[in-house]
This record gives C-alpha cells, sequence and structure tokens, in this order.
C-alpha cells in the first residue's frame, strides 16, 4: 500500500488532497494536529504515534524524529539489504511526504516577540523530513508548496504515479526550502550576536517577482527579497502607480533612496538620479523650490530620471513635476491632490516609502564571479565634527553649509566624484571618471552648460587630490571652498594651493568611494 505522512503547520485546505489520495487507496500519516484536523473532515488517517510506538514528546519537540518514520522515508528500494531491514524492523514505507515548516519569519517580524518563542519556532523534524524524501526522491515524493498539487494530481490520475522528472523538480524545490529556511535562522542569530562575517553563511532570499529582463532586454532578470526588515528600502516601498518596475527601476530607486537618506528629516530637498547617479539635487524654501532647483542642476540629464523628495510630495510640486517626463518618484507621503495630478502620467511610477527607519541593516554583498565581496554599508562621515579646516581662510557659515550638503552628496556619487554646490543647489557633477581632474572638468562643463555660475561655489571631492592640479584649476574656476577627506602624502601641495589662492579647505578624515 502506498503511504503519505501529512505534518503540517498550516493545514488549511489540506483535506482535499488528502482525500485525493485516500480515494486512490493511500494511508494517510499524521502528527498530532494534523493528524486531528484530517480526522475532524472525516479523512481515514493514523497518527505517527501508531507507527512509532512512542508519543510525542517535548511539547511536540520530538514528533517525527524516528527510525519508523526515517527509515520508511530512507531505505532505497531496490537494495535488498534495506529491504530485508525494513522487515525485520517492521518499518513500514512512506512515498509522500507533505510538510510546511513553523513560521520562524512571521514569528520573528511579530512586534514584541521573545527569544523563546523564537526559539520554539525553529522546526527540527519537518525539516528533517523534508530532507530525507528530497535525499531519496528517486522513490519519494516531497511536497513542500500547496502550488505542486494540482500538476501531482495530474499525474497520478494519467499515470497512477508522480513520474521521475516531477520528483526530481520538487526535491530541489524542497532543498531550496529548508536552505531558505536555514538562513533565515542563522541571519537572524548572527544579527542577535552581532557576528558581522561568518566563516559560513547563506543568504535568505526569496523571489518577490520576475523582471521583464535585467540591464538589458537579452539578461533574463528577478527581484529577490533579502531578510525580513522593515527599515525604509525600495523593496519595502509601495507601489501606488504606474507601470512594473524594472531591473534599471530598481537600481535607480535604490540610489535614489541612498541620497534620500542623507536628507531625512532636513529641510524641503530634492534629487534627480541617472544611471544611479545624481544629475541634480538642491533645497528649497518649499519641496516645488527645491524640485525646480534640481532640475535645473542639469535639466538635459534629467529627462527621464527618478526623483527622490524628502517631504510629503505636495500639489504644486506635483504640478511641476508632470511638466517633463520622469521615470519614478519617490516620496514618503503624498496629498491625494498630488498624488491625482502625478497619476495623470501614465507611465510615471509612484513610489511611497514605508517604515521609519532609514539605517540600513545588514552588510552590503557585492558579486563577483565565483564569489562575493562583503562590507559594511557605508552609513558613517556625514558628522562635522570630524572635519579640519587646514587652511587659513575657514569656510563662512554659508559656504560651510554648501560644503556639507557637497560632501552628502558627492558621498553617493560614483568615483572620481566631483560636486560643485552654491547656495544650496548642485551645479556641477563630474562622476565615475578615471581621473579626477576630469571629473572636475565635467563639472564644470555641466556648469557652464546650464548657465549657472561657479563663482562662489564649493568643491567636494569623495577622495584625497594626489596632485595640486586639482585644487589650483577648482580656484581659477571661482571656487571659494573644497571639501575632500585629505590623506594623500602630497596633502601639503594641495593646502599650499589653497592658502596661494586663499581659499578655504576643510579635510574630512573620511573617503567615501563608491565603485
Ligand atoms: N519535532 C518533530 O519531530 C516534528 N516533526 C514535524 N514537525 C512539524 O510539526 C508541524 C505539524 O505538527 P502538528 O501536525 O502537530 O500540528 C509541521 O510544521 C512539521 O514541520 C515537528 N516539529 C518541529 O520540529
Amino acid at each position: 500500500m502506498n503511504r503519505a505522512l501529512f505534518s503540517l503547520y498550516h493545514k488549511e485546505g489540506c483535506e482535499s488532497f488528502a482525500r485525493f489520495l485516500v480515494d486512490r487507496g493511500y494511508e494517510i500519516l499524521s502528527t498530532g494536529g494534523t493528524y486531528k484536523y484530517l480526522q475532524e473532515r472525516g479523512i481515514p488517517v493514523s497518527e505517527v504515534s501508531q507507527v512509532t510506538g512512542f508519543p510525542e514528546v517535548f511539547d511536540g519537540r520530538v514528533k517525527t524524529l524516528h527510525p519508523m518514520i526515517h527509515g520508511g522515508i530512507l531505505f532505497r528500494r531496490e537494495n535488498s539489504s534495506h529491504q530485508q531491514q525494513l522487515t525485520s524492523h517492521k518499518i513500514v514505507p512512506i512515498d509522500f511526504v507533505v510538510v510546511n515548516l513553523y513560521p520562524f519569519k512571521e514569528t520573528i517580524q511579530k512586534p514584541n516577540v521573545t527569544l523563546e518563542e523564537i526559539i520554539e519556532q525553529i522546526d527540527i523534524g519537518g525539516v528533517a523530513l523534508i530532507r530525507a524524501a528530497a535525499k531519496n526522491y528517486h522513490d519519494v515524493c516531497i511536497i513542500v508548496d500547496n502550488n505542486d498539487i494540482p500538476l501531482i494530481q495530474e499525474e497520478i490520475e494519467k499515470n497512477g504515479s508522480v513520474s521521475l522528472e516531477t520528483r526530481t523538480r520538487l526535491a530541489t524545490k524542497a532543498f531550496s526550502h529548508t536552505a531558505y529556511y536555514d538562513s533565515m535562522i542563522s541571519t537572524y542569530f548572527q544579527r542577535m550576536t552581532e557576528m558581522t562575517f561568518p566563516m559560513e553563511m547563506g543568504l535568505p532570499l526569496k523571489k518577490i517577482s520576475s523582471l521583464r529582463y535585467g540591464e538589458n532586454p537579452h539578461q533574463q532578470a528577478a527581484l529577490y527579497r533579502s531578510f525580513v526588515d522593515a527599515n525604509i528600502s525600495t523593496i519595502n516601498a509601495e507601489i501606488l502607480w504606474g507601470k512594473e518596475m524594472s531591473y534599471n527601476n530598481y537600481l535607480d530607486a535604490d540610489g535614489c533612496l541612498d541620497i534620500l537618506r542623507e536628507f531625512a528629516n532636513d529641510k524641503p530637498f530634492a534629487v534627480i538620479i541617472k544611471h544611479t547617479n545624481p544629475c541634480g539635487a538642491a533645497y528649497g524654501q518649499t519641496l516645488q523650490e527645491a524640485f525646480k532647483r534640481a532640475k535645473a542642476s542639469d535639466p538635459v540629464s534629467a529627462f527621464g530620471g527618478i526623483i527622490g523628495v524628502n517631504q510629503t510630495m505636495d500639489k504644486s510640486t506635483a504640478t511641476s513635476i508632470i511638466e517633463d517626463f520622469f521615470e519614478i518618484v519617490i516620496a514618503p507621503e503624498y496629498d491625494p491632490e498630488a498624488l491625482d495630478i502625478l497619476k495623470t502620467k501614465k507611465n510615471l511610477r509612484i513610489l511611497k516609502l514605508k517604515g521609519s527607519e532609514w539605517m540600513k541593516k545588514g552588510l552590503n554583498y557585492r558579486r563577483i564571479e565565483g564569489g562575493m565581496l562583503v562590507q559594511e554599508w557605508d552609513q558613517v562621515g556625514m558628522s562635522q565634527e570630524t572635519w579640519k579646516v587646514v587652511t587659513r581662510t575657514s569656510p563662512t557659515d554659508e559656504q560651510n553649509e554648501d560644503l556639507k550638503f557637497a560632501w552628502k552628496i558627492a558621498k553617493h556619487v560614483k568615483s572620481n566624484a566631483i560636486v560643485y554646490v552654491k547656495a544650496g543647489q548642485v551645479i556641477g557633477v563630474g562622476a565615475g571618471q578615471m581621473s579626477r581632474v576630469d571629473s572636475a572638468r565635467i563639472a564644470l562643463e555641466k556648469t557652464t552648460n546650464v548657465g549657472l555660475h561657479i563663482q562662489g561655489a564649493v568643491m567636494a571631492s569623495d577622495a584625497f587630490f594626489p596632485f595640486r592640479d586639482t585644487v589650483d584649476t577648482a580656484a581659477k574656476d571661482g571656487i571659494v571652498a573644497i571639501v575632500q577627506p585629505g590623506g594623500s602624502m602630497r596633502d601639503q601641495e594641495s593646502i599650499d594651493a589653497a592658502n596661494e589662492h586663499g581659499i578655504a579647505m576643510v579635510f574630512t578624515g573620511i573617503r567615501h568611494f563608491k565603485h
């Protein structure tokens, strides 16, 4: 007789599949709760403890962990010695295993949950059942996802059994499932014990959706969620309107959020992102003014960009936004009227931030072929406490404000990064150049192209100047103050240059390379 073991945390609806199997001559075995559930619904079912001759003990910590169960799953059907042992130990074969696990993920997300409750939701026996059945997929069918049931039923109806091909696919899925489950637990424990770079690790990744394509149309792509953090992130953002987000949209939106993090709880601020770099950013008296000034930073590049604002999107800002084509708008909140205005653009994706915590969680993982680079997020360095004026001239209060602003933006520009800021508005960005001098030149060109005047502006450089040439050029162009990390062997040359030109220079002591 064929036998199926049902052990389910979420039991709803399992009776129809159990009934299907019973009608085809299967015997059903179940753990305590599932047994009760099926019995109450009139399904003939035997309790696991009847098979093991041993009761469930320790509040269910041990239910199925028994040779009568695991032997019935794991013995090799074509092996005569296994068959003999099976008979002599009166072990009954189990051909189907249907399991869903204790809800560890849902438990850690509960408010005020205790560690004790969390630990009790680490499933042991269910995971062992899944792995045993998946290991013996040649003869056993493992089901961890209800979505697979229709196909299995179809195969049984048609052929009287489930094909090896399907069993192999189900085993693959089962191993991924237990790996995901265990990575969730190990990540939780790493966070709890503050173990940042463990010797071994698994990343819990759950697919959220397929994406139309990757960076380019010939690349397939999907979106995965890494952990259950509820802090502010693109993954957690609510998509209120617009077309499906693309792979590049997610990357750009993430870049946009990184900048918004620096300006949370600040004056009205807007930023426009293109290809993960800011092409415009500005403060304003109002959000509308901030947006208009951000667009004026580089109106040509802003076209088709991603807009981020740090305050509730209002009607007037929305009215200005829809004058041009943008891909995405990101805001912490939307006035209903503003939302209606933005929705007149049918392709504009509207993202509302969710959560209250801006700090990034966990570690930053970067895939390289054959491995992964892992580092902490770059979440330091914005405090002016570490800043040191190294020139005879000190920045004025206004210049200091601009330096702070420029430094926050430069941190999020691809290296080599040079940013020019004047009166709380980015007026030039040089991004991702192989030479810092080229970045400075490009930033200047941007400034001149859009008719903004560099005279009186400040400059930020994400890393130190190896030579004095950038300082010389900047001063000649009209830059009045510079912020940079310092740390070059030739720092003194740059300081001398700044002093000769009578401009102010500040060392932050912290570098913000972004590769
Ligand atoms: N301890 C065991 O031997 C054991 N065997 C199966 N389970 C889990 O127990 C749950 C079902 O239990 P019940 O049918 O009693 O409600 C399933 O989520 C299953 O994954 C177990 N529980 C946790 O490890």
